[in-house]
């Protein structure tokens, strides 16, 4: 199976289960994630969401070039891109805290996910940007606009996506996206990070979160985040997207 859903006490932990092709997300991993939000929509007893990569070289390495270099119309890209834009949407809209465990490299639509979290824990050795812009298109889920609410400096947010290439760990924590750098076992980590968080009443946390979600209302969020999405679709269609992408599917057969 593409992806694992486990609830354990009061975390539900979401992993995208495609190491081979590290972590990619495919209609599959898209479904996993509607799942996983009905599923914690519909339920009281759920204090945190994680989502996580498997293995150690890869939270994400966002969308499945080899599925979908298939899409070659900016319609075509934009049905794509806004169902994953929508489903971020879902996840950072979330009454409760969700934290990505950033296991591994977190490039591409990985680095959106791990964007639309509230919280980044992030391995010592994981690499992690926006590198779109080295395939000739923009961040096409949403995650340019999350990055530009997370309060990081407007300089900083745009020279990560601008430069389009994976910063360290040491980067990461100067600029302020990390939320935490940890060594060692990601699942040590995360219940060392939840343990204050999880002696707090739930209901504190997610007036919290109500606090985020009006702010995002009132500065159009969602409006934002369809307008990015078809400035990526838009580029998508682009000779140079194409010409990218497949130099990315060969580069293996040709080194
Ligand atoms: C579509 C939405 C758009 C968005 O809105 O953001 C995107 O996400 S665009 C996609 C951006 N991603 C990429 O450009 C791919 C980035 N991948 C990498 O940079 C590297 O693979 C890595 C994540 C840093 C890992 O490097 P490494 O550990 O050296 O592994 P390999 O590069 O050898 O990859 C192993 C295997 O996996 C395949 N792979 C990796 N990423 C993808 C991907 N996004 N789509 C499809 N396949 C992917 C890679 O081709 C290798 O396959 P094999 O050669 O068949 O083993």
């Amino acid at each position: 199976m593409a992806y694992m859903i486990e609830h354990n006490g009061g975390i539900v932990l979401f992993t995208i289960n495609r190491e081979e092709k590290r972590n990619a997300i495919n209609d599959e991993v898209m479904h996993g994630f509607q799942e996983v939000l009905t599923y914690i929509r519909q339920r009281q007893d759920v204090q945190f969401l994680v989502i996580t990569g498997a293995g150690q070289q890869s939270f994400c390495s966002g969308g499945d070039l080899s599925v979908f270099h298939a899409l070659t119309t900016e319609d075509e890209a934009f049905h794509m891109l806004s169902k994953m834009g929508h489903i971020l949407y879902d996840l950072a809209t979330l009454p409760i805290p969700t934290i990505a465990l950033v296991n591994g490299a977190a490039v591409g639509g990985g680095c959106e996910i791990a964007t639309a979290c509230d919280f980044r824990l992030v391995a010592n050795h994981a690499k992690c940007g926006f590198i779109q812009g080295t395939l000739a298109i923009t961040s096409g889920w949403g995650g340019g606009t999350y990055l530009l609410e997370r309060g990081l400096r407007y300089d900083d947010s745009l020279k990560m996506l601008m430069d389009a290439k994976p910063y360290s760990t040491e980067k990461l924590r100067e600029i302020g996206w990390a939320t935490h750098i940890f060594e060692g076992e990601s699942m040590a980590a995360l219940e060392m990070f939840i343990q204050q968080l999880s002696s707090i009443h739930p209901s504190v946390q997610t007036a919290y979160k109500e606090i985020v979600l009006r702010k995002w209302k009132e500065h159009h969020l969602y409006e934002r985040i369809m307008e990015e999405i078809k400035t990526c679709a838009r580029l998508w269609e682009s000779e140079a997207h194409h010409e990218a992408v497949q130099q990315f599917l060969t580069k293996k057969k040709g080194e």
